[in-house]
């Protein structure tokens, strides 16, 4: 395997996953990013016919073709609005396990299947572990938007305190990132965030605003990989 860090992101996913997925549990939720695929490359490996009675439900395009890739059936909280877990990677986690959210543009449908479940867990490596948020992510809290509403969100960042809140550009495309949902991303850094759930309201309120990738008060737990090869897990 190529890094110290890919090794964390693979201890904390197989942790995590050796712990809360059940062999009771029938819906499973997963969310998107990196570390998400040890996610998925753990409950490959966990008996065939137990997976074959299960179905998972992916949080954006890439984790659902991660699933379906391993043959593992899919679902969507329509069908299924009532989720046994959801495992989900994060950019930064603080001392009381809120979390920064979105780097992968995914945070809307990722923060409903996690409040689908009746457990939420997170998997990081060690550089996502924080006291406050706003210390190791400093690209700010991704706010999707509608796209029409952008630059009247952004100006309303901005005055939020947000002076250096922009819109998301795509890298192999010209123009901005857009999301699996159709929206806009801007990225609002505010500096060290004491009072996430504050925060996360007065973004909220925004009209234009879709989700804001702050989850405040959600997870039951986080798995860190650390350096040392060791897993530290927080609970509330
Ligand atoms: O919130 C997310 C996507 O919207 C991801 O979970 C987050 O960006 C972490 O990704 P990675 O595991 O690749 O570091």
């Amino acid at each position: 395997m190529s890094s110290l860090i890919e090794q964390a992101k693979q201890k904390a996913a197989y942790q995590a996953v050796d712990e809360h997925v059940l062999p009771t549990h029938r819906v499973i939720g997963v969310g998107s990013g990196s570390t998400v695929v040890h996610v998925v490359a753990r409950l490959l490996q966990r008996d065939p016919e137990l997976n074959a009675k299960t179905v998972f439900i992916p949080t954006s395009f890439q984790s659902r073709g991660l699933l379906l890739d391993g043959g593992l059936t899919v679902g969507d909280v329509e069908q299924y609005p009532d989720i046994d877990v959801t495992i989900d990677g994060a950019d930064e986690v603080d001392a009381q396990l809120n979390a920064i959210k979105g780097g992968g543009a995914a945070h809307l449908q990722e923060k409903v299947v996690a409040e689908a479940a009746k457990k939420f867990v997170i998997v990081a490596d060690y550089r996502k572990d924080s006291k406050v948020l706003g210390e190791q992510w400093l690209k700010g809290v991704p706010v999707e938007v509608v796209p029409f509403a952008w630059k009247a969100v952004l100006k309303k960042l901005q005055e939020q305190g947000s002076k250096d809140a922009k819109l998301r550009m795509a890298v192999a495309k010209a123009g901005p990132v857009v999301t699996d949902n159709g929206n806009f991303i801007i990225d609002a850094p505010f500096g060290l965030i004491h009072d996430p759930v504050k925060c996360l309201r007065d973004i909220k309120l925004i009209t234009g605003v879709v989700e804001v990738g702050l989850f405040c008060n959600m997870a039951e737990v986080a798995y860190f990989g650390c350096e040392d090869g060791s897993v530290t897990i927080r609970t509330k």
